[in-house]
């Protein structure tokens, strides 16, 4: 269990998102891109497992990448399950019991990364201190961290890019949902993650069938709902982000709602829609303004409207509602430094 422990549980949910706001001095930074961030490290993700993949044969990468957001100044850090399934590592000829090893590795990298990073930090400080001068960062200041669990949608899991339509089909109900994401929300919910990061989630079925799989499987851990849209109005398949955003408020496990891997010029339009439906708080972390082919599996530049260094607009975000900031696909610790510095000097 993490920063915090085994006591928060559904029961005071409520409270526990806005308690680590306070604790990081009234905003939260979240971490940036993971996968684009390991192929950054020269990881080859083209495969169905995407990221997952790295859990597999390049376990040190993902401690890596995590280790680089935490020195940028991150709060919070998603594991690198947003691709890992059992049925996805059972395609690859794993037995379910090492696809289960597998989800939980994701998270004991993370956690074994914070642990790593609040070790060198307690060890800077004595460093400094045997030099006689005074220290900041005791172990009792330590920045707060939580690691989040990341599930990527059932679009992500058919790695073709349909995170970005939503669109399933007919074939594709709440139950088929619910059944997809059951055993892995299971094991994550009890990996020793302090909150689950449901990602990228492109409508409003999969936003449903997330909400009913938390309380029938009595999930104890609080969890987030993030959405991406494509138009600043709706979510990726046409649902709009207001009945979305509902949907997660009226949820007791969902601790915060938001955005996250679209563009940043949408942002500020979205934000100001979620806030009229609920008053959790509200987390946005966009990609870089560029443009998924699922095809390819490469990210192209839009045409058009083109995306400035978004850490700019962090401010007014913040004062449109929004209280967690960091970046997804395409951003990197660069981006997630420039937020930390930005919040620090507005705290
Ligand atoms: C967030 S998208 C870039 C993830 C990758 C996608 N599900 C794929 O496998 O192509
Ligand atoms: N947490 C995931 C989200 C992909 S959209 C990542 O950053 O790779
Ligand atoms: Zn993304």
């Amino acid at each position: 269990m993490g920063l915090v422990g085994a006591e928060e549980t559904s029961s005071s949910s409520s409270s526990f998102m806005s308690d680590f706001i306070q604790k990081c001095g009234g905003c939260v930074v979240i971490d940036g891109g993971f996968a684009t961030e390991l192929e950054r490290h020269g990881a080859d993700l083209n495969d169905p497992l995407w990221s997952a993949k790295c859990l597999i044969d390049s376990p040190h990468l993902v401690r890596r990448v995590h280790l680089d957001y935490l020195d940028a100044g991150a709060n919070i850090i998603l594991t690198a399950s947003y691709q890992a399934t059992v049925q996805g590592f059972e395609a690859k000829g794993f037995s379910s019991e090492e696809a289960e090893g597998l989800l939980r590795r994701s998270v004991e990298i993370a956690c074994e990364a914070r642990e790593i990073y609040h070790d060198r930090c307690t060890k800077d400080s004595w460093d400094v201190m045997e030099n006689g001068r005074s220290s900041s960062s005791s172990s009792s200041s330590r920045r707060p961290i939580l690691v989040a669990a990341s599930v990527g949608s059932y679009g992500a899991y058919l790695a073709d890019g349909s995170e970005y339509s939503g669109n399933y089909g007919d074939a594709i109900t709440l139950e088929t949902l619910k059944d997809f994401h059951r055993k892995r929300v299971q094991i994550l919910a009890n990996s020793g993650a302090d909150i689950i990061a449901f990602e990228t989630i492109p409508n409003k079925l999969e936003a449903k069938a997330y909400a009913e799989l938390l309380e029938e499987e009595g999930i104890e851990i609080p969890a987030w709902f993030s959405f991406n849209s494509k138009d600043g109005v709706n979510v990726v398949s046409g649902d709009p982000i207001s009945e979305c955003a509902s949907i997660a408020d009226s949820c007791k496990q969902v601790v915060a709602v938001g955005i996250n891997c679209t563009p940043p010029r949408f942002i500020h339009g979205l934000i100001t829609s979620i806030k009229k439906v609920t008053s959790k708080p509200i987390l946005v972390y966009p990609n870089s303004g560029e443009t998924y082919d699922g095809q390819a599996k490469q990210w192209v530049k839009s045409s058009g409207d083109v995306d400035e260094d978004f850490v700019t607009y962090i401010g007014k975000w913040r004062e449109a509602g929004a209280s967690l900031f960091g970046g997804c696909c395409r951003t990197s610790p660069k981006t997630i430094r420039g937020i930390a510095r930005v919040l620090s000097s507005k705290n």
